[in-house]
């Protein structure tokens, strides 16, 4: 294993133990996530009982070859704990998510769960958001308006940059579980998220965005020197 995933698989392992039997337990999406469901399907194999619900296609496939059990949002609407990656850990612990193009379902699982916890290697700690192109998901009909509004909007937040439509490596269009694109925006700098999030809100079209603002209660980050747990105040 390389040391990015080591260091991935030790802050997995932490948020494990925040796990107990008998939780609805929110399965985020990603590399480092990845982890953390296959962590949870060891325990579960010796007799941990939690029912997971997935916030991507992708970790539904994991979690069910791994037979950890499953369930939908809809089945329990009400979650203990969702254990997620980040692309970017900014100040309060608001995050940039959806590099993997799951924004989506991980913004409605994490809004239904009691408690977020994020883990990721330390170099997802960033002073200020915005390096990572923050994804922003938008309805497959007038991309092109949709793209003007967005550019239009965000200069009110004081942002600006290029938006890229996403392509899968193949140089198809990416098209998210829900069936939405992803304009990724090279915006560099955001200085303030949740001005940020209010305009793009603002913005007919766009159906969700990746800042993650009040939303972890604490990030677990692995590092060379060890494991950091941050807690929002
Ligand atoms: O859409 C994907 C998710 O938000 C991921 O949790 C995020 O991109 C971090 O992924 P990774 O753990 O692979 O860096």
């Amino acid at each position: 294993m390389s040391d990015a995933e080591t260091l991935k698989r030790q802050a997995a392992a932490r948020a494990l133990e925040h796990v107990r039997s008998g939780m609805k337990l929110g399965l985020g999406t990603g590399s480092t996530a990845k982890h953390f469901v296959e962590l949870l399907a060891e325990r579960v194999a010796q007799g941990l009982e939690v029912v997971g619900v997935p916030t991507s296609e992708a970790t539904r496939a994991q979690a069910e070859s791994l037979d950890v059990p499953l369930g939908t949002l809809d089945e329990y609407p009400a979650l203990d704990l969702v254990v997620d990656g980040a692309d970017e850990v900014g100040p309060d612990l608001t995050l940039i998510k959806g590099g993997g193009g799951a924004l989506l379902r991980e913004k409605i699982v994490a809004s239904a769960a009691a408690q977020m916890i994020v883990i990721a290697d330390a170099s997802k700690k960033v002073p200020t958001l915005g390096t990572f192109p923050l994804p922003i998901e938008v309805v497959d009909f007038g991309v092109a308006a949709i793209r003007r509004g967005i550019e239009k909007a965000v200069r009110r937040a004081g942002c600006q940059g290029l938006l890229t439509l996403r392509r899968r490596p193949d140089g198809h269009v990416f098209v998210t579980d829900q069936g939405h694109l992803i304009l990724d925006a090279a915006f560099g700098v955001i200085p303030d998220p949740a001005a940020l999030a209010a305009c793009l809100a603002d913005v007919p079209g766009v159906v969700e965005h990746g800042l993650f603002i009040n939303l972890a209660s604490r990030v677990i980050l692995a590092g060379a020197d060890g494991v950091t747990v941050l807690d929002r105040a």
